[in-house]
């Protein structure tokens, strides 16, 4: 069964058509990576998917039922900055969403429920690699940890579909290299489906099963506004990355995921254009 439809999906705002007639069907646990120039609609297309934002033709189905026009918990989101709450602890950060969950009047659980909660949300913060930071603020933590706090806070919720936009472009290249590695070791080990928008090529070919690219295939400068973008590339990374089983490429040669060549597909489909950067 595929995880998300994306059938026919038009979406305008009063005269602009941000996007025209885009269809992509994506597999369960697959992770796609979306690029494209800026403006094309790449986040207007993740707010979609999350539920904020409505096609105005078309339809999205979730595992084959339409999505319901709000976001829910079966679908997270990391955003570049600010996804996290400033005056929460990190343990009550990624406590957060289970307790308003569990709780809709108070948002708080109490007693054996909540050390159980505590437990989990702990395991959690020591998966994404936060062990010893459960007390501070997120203002006492770097850009990376706080990245790492915001992943850890929507895979609380177990998230069926996991949508990043641009969630490590803040962050300093070491950094970014090293919560690539973490983003890789959660997609293979959580049962999710992870659509992720970044403007860093590299990123996308290091983290993606498959790279999509929207961009306008027409453009008249005197009616830019009445053509949406659509799909434009589609390029499944080779050798094949299928989560919970490393590749070639991730194991024996894991200098080799910086290395664009190692992936590249059959000749022509893979050329950078200026425009995708
Ligand atoms: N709520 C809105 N109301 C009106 N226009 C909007 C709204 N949201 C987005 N747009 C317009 O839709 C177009 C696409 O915006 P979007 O943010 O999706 O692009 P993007 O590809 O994510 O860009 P970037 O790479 O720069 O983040 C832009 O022209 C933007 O002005």
């Amino acid at each position: 069964m595929t995880a998300l439809s994306i059938e026919n999906v038009w979406k305008e705002y009063g005269d602009q058509i941000v996007l025209e007639n885009l269809t992509l069907e994506i597999a369960p646990r697959s992770f796609v990576a979306l690029v494209g120039p800026s403006g094309c609609g790449k986040t207007t297309l993740l707010r979609m998917l999350l539920g904020q934002e409505q096609p105005t033709r078309g339809r999205i189905l979730l595992d084959g039922t339409p999505l319901p026009p709000e976001p829910g918990p079966d679908r997270g989101v990391v955003y570049q900055r600010y996804s996290v709450f400033p005056h929460l602890t990190v343990l009550g950060n990624v406590m957060l969403g289970p307790e308003l969950q569990a709780n809709r009047l108070t948002g708080r659980s109490f007693g054996a429920a909540r050390r159980a909660l505590a437990d989990q949300a702990r395991e959690m913060i020591a998966a994404v690699g936060l062990a010893g930071a459960e007390a501070k603020y997120p203002a006492q933590l770097s850009g990376g940890m706080q990245q790492r706090l915001a992943l850890a806070q929507a895979l609380m919720m177990k998230p069926r579909v996991l949508l990043l936009d641009e969630p490590f472009g803040a962050l300093d290249p070491g950094i970014r290299t090293e919560i690539h590695h973490l983003m890789k070791r959660l997609w293979n080990e959580l049962p999710m489906t992870v659509v992720m928008v970044t403007h860093d090529l590299r990123e996308a070919f290091t983290l993606g099963t498959r790279i999509v690219a929207l961009d306008r295939t027409r453009s008249r400068p005197e009616e830019l506004l009445r053509y949406g973008a659509t799909v434009t590339k589609d390029i499944a990374i080779w050798p094949p990355r299928v989560a919970g089983r490393a590749t070639l490429y991730d194991t024996e040669h894991p200098q080799a995921q910086d290395d664009l060549t190692a992936f590249a597909s059959p000749a022509g489909t893979t050329r950078q254009t200026p425009s995708l950067i």
